[in-house]
């Protein structure tokens, strides 16, 4: 019923105007699905490989599309997936792309669901998904790899943990990023915004700290309930030479770690994202010991979504928490199994999207099918309330 017909592929644009792959599946019987891929700035080095769009195009229309088309059935995600890794034939999708196979699995897994009449959400997690809301973490001061002459720490994110629904904490995190205009406009602190819709003031990160705590607090106490924040150190870009560089400070490895530590217990922080090198195993466990227990250490650009490095973090200790991002290793089927790798092991899933990224609003569904308690997928900017606006609707069943 759901053999897939035809993959269409072409260009479209993404929201830092950068060319994305979009693809179109369509079943025998009717069914449609249509997905763009994601893209990143500060990408992990061990992420399934993007190709330059026109490439990732053309070899998936020669490897990929003819297996495809007339053999494999939309609603058979797994089948969809393996044939996807069989046409490529490499580990990290360098043949046809991490971005044209995401695309096509995630177009597929919504014609699959278009012909069964059922949301993406329960098509992807059964029957008894639904009931369950991720907290969006939103990014609401940044810079980094996404602003130039902004934060050296790439995202400062509220992370509204106490909101009653999905809905609240998708309206408080708007609240904070719109008080914190407020504050800068205060100031007289001129800020353009970053890749992903975040203030991106010229301010040192100690200021942003001050900053985010002071709106977070003003927030709480409007909608209340309890709002934290916590971070995106993205450390892999910052790491020379062995040593973290952010801005004028420059940390060892342990003076890394201290300083990490020594911000969740003054914040009280929810959540931090890569505090330490993309390979740095050791560092990353020495940190989830003496601050696991009260704040959630996530591997990005550590685990890049990857069973086998997320088995070697189980295995050392390193962090309590997964970013999830499909593009970063390139099927559905590969992002629903680093999800139930980390749920089996203790580990928090934190589904994400790119800085790069289009209105496609696959990754609400594919946090919703799965229970993930986290999603960070910003705060404001079309973009990024595509998803946010998707979940509210799913939780209102309204699709
Ligand atoms: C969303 C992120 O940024 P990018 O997509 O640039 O990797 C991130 O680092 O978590
Ligand atoms: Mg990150």
């Amino acid at each position: 019923m759901t053999r897939i017909e035809t993959v269409r592929l072409r260009a479209v644009l993404d929201s830092r105007g950068n060319k994305t792959v979009e693809a179109d599946v369509l079943t025998e019987s009717g069914g449609f699905g249509r997905a763009a891929a994601p893209s990143g700035a500060s990408t992990g080095e061990y992420e399934a490989i993007e190709l330059p769009v026109n490439e990732a195009i053309a070899a998936a229309r020669e490897h990929a599309v003819p297996r495809l088309e007339g053999r494999v059935y939309a609603g058979d995600q797994r089948e969809v997936d393996e044939t996807l890794r069989a046409a490529d034939g490499t580990e990290d999708f360098s043949e046809i792309g991490a971005n044209s196979a995401v695309a096509i699995s995630m177009a597929a897994a919504k014609a699959g669901a278009d012909v069964l009449g059922a949301p993406l959400y329960q098509h992807l997690g059964g029957a008894f998904r639904g009931g369950n809301f991720p907290v969006p973490l939103g990014n609401v001061v940044g810079g980094g790899e996404h602003a130039q002459e902004a934060t050296a720490i790439q995202e400062f994110l509220a992370a509204p943990v106490g909101a009653p629904s999905v809905k609240d904490a998708v309206f408080a995190n708007a609240q904070v990023h719109a008080e914190i205009g407020d504050l800068l406009e205060e100031r007289d602190t001129p800020a353009a915004k970053g890749d992903e819709g975040a203030w991106a003031p010229p301010i040192s990160d100690a200021d942003a700290f001050e900053l985010v705590a002071e709106a977070v607090e003003t927030v709480e106490d409007e909608v209340g309930f309890e709002i934290k924040f916590g971070l995106d150190m993205a450390a892999a870009e910052t790491f020379e030479d062995g040593e973290y560089v952010y801005g004028d400070e420059v940390r060892s490895t342990e003076e890394q770690i201290d300083y990490v530590a020594g911000l969740v217990d003054e914040y009280d922080l929810a959540y931090v994202e890569d505090p330490l090198d993309e390979d740095a195993y050791e560092a990353f466990a020495e940190l989830t010991d003496r601050v696991g227990d009260r704040t959630l250490i996530c591997g990005d650009d550590l685990f890049v979504t990857n069973v086998e490095r997320l088995e070697d973090g189980i295995e050392e200790g390193a962090g309590n928490s997964i970013l999830i991002k499909p593009n970063q290793i390139g099927t559905l089927s590969d992002a629903f199994d680093a999800i139930e790798l980390a749920t089996r092991n203790g580990y928090e899933s934190v589904v994400s999207h790119r800085s790069g990224e289009t209105e496609d609003t696959t990754i609400a569904h594919l946090a919703v099918a799965t229970d993930a308690p986290f999603i960070k997928t910003g705060t404001v900017q079309g973009e990024r309330t595509a998803k946010l606006n998707e979940l509210i609707r799913i939780a209102d069943e309204a699709l």
